[in-house]
């Protein structure tokens, strides 16, 4: 697919899912108009027909770019998550139509850090139940199964930026902190790292999941993992909704084995605040069930939308594909009076001496270049003379393995 550049007036941005106000500010003050925003998730057939349309999309959790949605997708350039987790892109079909997909790794990760820290402290204290109780006329005024966090071990799965942090905060309280990950991790403060899940669950009395959504952390908490852990334990998920197994999880609570949890995610989350939820979990007063709301504070709900905007912003302006989680991240500065072009190809042997071949054999003259390649793909910029931008473009776009190519400006 070739295409020639461009104006800003006429690449468009689609907005989902109430990203904040913050991006467009962004996406404006760099002088891109056409941008629309949808305050939910699409689906389907009106996902399709949406995104057939624009050049760039701005997502959260909730929208699901498959292969089949983005099969659809033939004018996209990059998707912008504005969020940390990018499970729900399928992020090889997008780079194999070249598609570029950015997220924020770190701006939500105190937010999902303190509400964590703050749903251990209730439920240690049975808060949710009492409280439950109280709204319904009851009264239970007791100590019976009420805990300090102090000296309880935090027992954290994914050591990560979520985790780390985490890890911090407790220890400033007086926990004790000890982890599990596959890889092998500094602990910070006192914390220690456990090398074996159900060891870590036996020593734990509050377990909180901060992994990603892979093959590997799939319902990676069943009713084995449920029983290895202490009794009267805590079990936190705002990770993602399908590492643990609910009904096994519904199954430990009714059976007095744990004393609370709490959940951010599910394995299946209502598509806008109209839709019903729906949980096995409905109903148990020691359950603490949020609407995936870990990472939505102002603050880093601001933060998300002026970070992946302005990485959404430096891909369309001049090709920056740095912190790309599907592409080779190459940074060019801008090269004054010269026209830049993108190529986008199969990463087998031969593509650059093709594509070089294509400057040399038509006398045009390169003034910079840069190539980088991952597993699947490679992605070069290429800054020439302005005079012949068409002809090379035209060229480019013959050479074996392209996936995309255009002339940026
Ligand atoms: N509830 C929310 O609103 C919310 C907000 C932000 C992030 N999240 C979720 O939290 C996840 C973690 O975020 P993060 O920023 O800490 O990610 P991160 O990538 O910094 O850390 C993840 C950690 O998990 C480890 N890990 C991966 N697979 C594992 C496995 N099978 N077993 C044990 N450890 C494993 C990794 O090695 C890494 O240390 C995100 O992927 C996202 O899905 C949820
Ligand atoms: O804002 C969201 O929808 C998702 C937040 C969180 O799960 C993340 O991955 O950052």
């Amino acid at each position: 697919m070739t295409k020639p550049s461009l104006d800003k007036d006429k690449i468009k941005f689609l907005l989902l899912e109430g990203v904040h106000p913050s991006a467009i500010e962004v996406l404006r003050s760099a002088g891109y108009s056409q941008i629309e925003t949808v305050p939910m998730a699409l689906q389907g057939g009106e996902l399709k027909a949406k995104i057939a349309d624009v050049h760039f999309i701005g997502i959260r959790s909730q929208s699901q770019l498959t292969a089949d949605v983005l099969a659809h997708a033939s004018r996209l350039a990059a998707v912008g998550c504005f969020c940390i987790g990018t499970n729900q892109v399928d992020l090889n079909a997008a780079r194999e139509r070249g598609i570029a997909v950015f997220n924020a790794p770190y701006s939500n990760t105190r937010s999902v850090a303190e509400l964590v820290l703050a749903e251990a402290i209730l439920l240690l204290r049975g808060v949710p139940e009492k409280s439950a109780l109280a709204h319904r006329g009851g009264w239970l005024k007791s100590a019976v199964n009420s805990y300090e966090i102090r000296g309880k071990t935090l027992g954290i799965i994914g050591y990560g930026s979520i985790g780390t942090q985490l890890s911090v905060l407790a220890e400033a309280l007086g926990m004790k902190v000890a982890f599990y990950d596959v890889v092998s991790k500094l602990p910070l403060g006192n914390a220690r790292q456990v090398a074996k899940l159900l060891e870590l669950l036996a020593q734990s009395d509050i377990v909180t999941l901060h992994v990603p959504e892979t093959a590997a952390t799939q319902w990676m908490i069943g009713a084995a993992e449920i029983a290895a852990m202490k009794p009267g334990g805590i079990l936190i998920n705002a990770s993602r909704g399908t590492v643990v197994d609910i009904d096994a999880l519904a199954a430990a609570l009714n059976a007095k084995k744990l004393l609370g949890a709490a959940l951010d995610v599910f394995p299946v989350e209502p598509g806008s605040n109209k839709d019903e939820f729906v949980s096995p979990l409905r109903g148990l007063d020691n359950v603490i069930l949020t609407p995936h709301i870990g990472g939505s504070t102002m603050e880093a709900q601001a933060n998300i939308g002026v970070e992946v905007a302005e990485k959404l912003v430096k891909y369309s302006d001049n090709g920056t594909s740095t912190s790309s989680v599907n592409f080779p991240e190459v940074a060019l500065p801008a090269h004054p009076g010269k026209h830049r072009l993108l190529h986008i190809h199969r990463n087998v042997p031969g593509v650059l001496a093709d594509i070089n071949q294509v400057f040399a054999g038509n006398g045009i003259n390169i003034a910079s270049q840069f190539l980088q390649t991952n597993e699947a793909i490679g992605y070069v910029v290429i800054d020439i003379d302005a005079a012949h931008s068409d002809l090379a473009l035209t060229k480019l776009a013959e050479v074996p393995g392209t996936i995309r190519s255009r002339v940026l400006f």
